[in-house]
């Protein structure tokens, strides 16, 4: 394995970085002192254009790869889109994938998602659990891309010995997230509503599905530092789950950012939005046995993210 944080000159391509994962991993490396991030926005290279793809990797020959660009959504999003959700996730993980074995990168990071795993698998979840069962309908053309995105990870390093290892995160949220108000994650859609509403004096929130669903949620800056962390210290073939073990129903995650944003209004709930998977609580023991455990707690995490989204405002 070769090492990552010894060289802080090393050249490293985030892909993704202005999203929520990607700008959280650019942070950190920048914290460490790495100087030679090859960052590009979606408009200067659209990662589904496998041409193009080609040419950046042989004009820039990076040495380190951490995939972060993906097409991403809540669960209104997954539903709604399948055909994006699937075309553009493998296009994306086989254009970058290939083209970083081809010019001789030295390691590459892919992530995935807790929503590779069955609907109804054994909790906390394991690495193991990959394929063995029906995944959960609403989100199954972005997992079987995300199964994919493994699979070749592992193909490659069986037939070629090349160091490709994949990452699969819990439920993220943090600064930079994407604050939509039908296509995002259920923890950003609550922490707009919950705000637009304290603005505007509303008397109730509408909240999605019946509140029993259970998440873990993992603050990004917590996921960054699991990569840097993976890279230095993980080559393996098994896909590492990450996550934080912190698990809430819906309904109590509605409350603790209806008190953090300060909304004293009533919650509604629409039961005719799906559930999704009743549970996805992730053992996340391979990780701590290599040494990495998560810093920040859901409600440090969410005061963060609405100081943030406060900010962001007023931009
Ligand atoms: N958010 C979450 O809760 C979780 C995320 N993950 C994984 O983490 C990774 C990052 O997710 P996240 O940061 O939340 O997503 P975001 O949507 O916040 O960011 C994704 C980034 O990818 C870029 N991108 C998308 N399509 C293309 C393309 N065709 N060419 C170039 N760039 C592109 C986006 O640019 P632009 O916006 O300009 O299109 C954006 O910068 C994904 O692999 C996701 O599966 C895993 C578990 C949970
Ligand atoms: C990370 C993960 O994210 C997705 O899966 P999900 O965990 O089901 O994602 P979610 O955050 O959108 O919803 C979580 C729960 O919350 C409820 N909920 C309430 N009110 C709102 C609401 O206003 N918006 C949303 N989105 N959900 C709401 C919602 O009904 C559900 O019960 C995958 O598609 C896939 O992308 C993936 O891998």
């Amino acid at each position: 394995m070769d090492p990552f944080l010894a060289n802080k000159t090393s050249k490293i391509y985030v892909a993704g970085h202005r999203g929520l994962v990607g700008s959280a991993i650019v942070k950190k490396l920048q914290q460490l002192g790495f100087t030679n991030l090859i960052l590009k926005t979606h408009k200067e290279l659209d990662l589904t254009r496998q041409s193009d793809v080609e040419s950046f990797f042989a004009a820039e020959k990076p040495e380190f790869v951490i995939l972060a660009a993906a097409k991403v959504g809540g669960i209104h999003a997954n539903n709604t889109y399948p055909a994006e959700f699937i075309s553009i996730n493998l296009q994306i993980q086989t254009n970058v994938i290939h083209s970083s074995y081809i010019n001789g990168v030295k390691k590459i990071l892919f992530l995935g998602s807790s929503c590779i795993y069955p609907k109804m698998a054994p909790q906390p979840i394991t690495e193991e659990a990959l394929l063995t069962g029906p995944l959960e309908p609403t989100n199954e053309w972005y997992a079987v891309a995300k199964i994919a995105g493994i699979k070749m990870c592992q193909a490659y390093r069986l037939q070629y010995n090349w160091d490709a290892i994949s990452g699969m995160p819990t439920n993220l949220y943090g600064p930079n997230d994407n604050f939509h108000p039908e296509n995002s994650h259920v923890l950003p859609a609550l922490m707009r509503r919950f705000h637009e509403a304290k603005v505007s004096g509303a008397k109730e929130v509408v909240v999605w599905g019946t509140g029993s669903p259970l998440r873990e949620f993992l603050h990004v800056d917590d996921l960054a530092d699991a990569v840097v962390f993976m890279m230095e210290k993980y080559s393996g073939l098994v896909h590492i789950n990450v996550g934080s073990g912190q698990e809430v129903t819906i309904k109590e995650l509605a409350e603790l950012v209806k008190e953090v944003v300060g909304f004293e209004g009533e919650l509604v709930w629409d039961a005719t939005k799906p559930d999704g998977t009743p549970r996805k609580l992730m053992d996340s023991s391979k990780l701590a046995d290599l040494g990495w455990v998560p810093k920040v707690s859901l409600k440090d995490g969410l005061v963060d993210t609405y100081k943030w989204y406060v900010e962001y405002l007023k931009q």
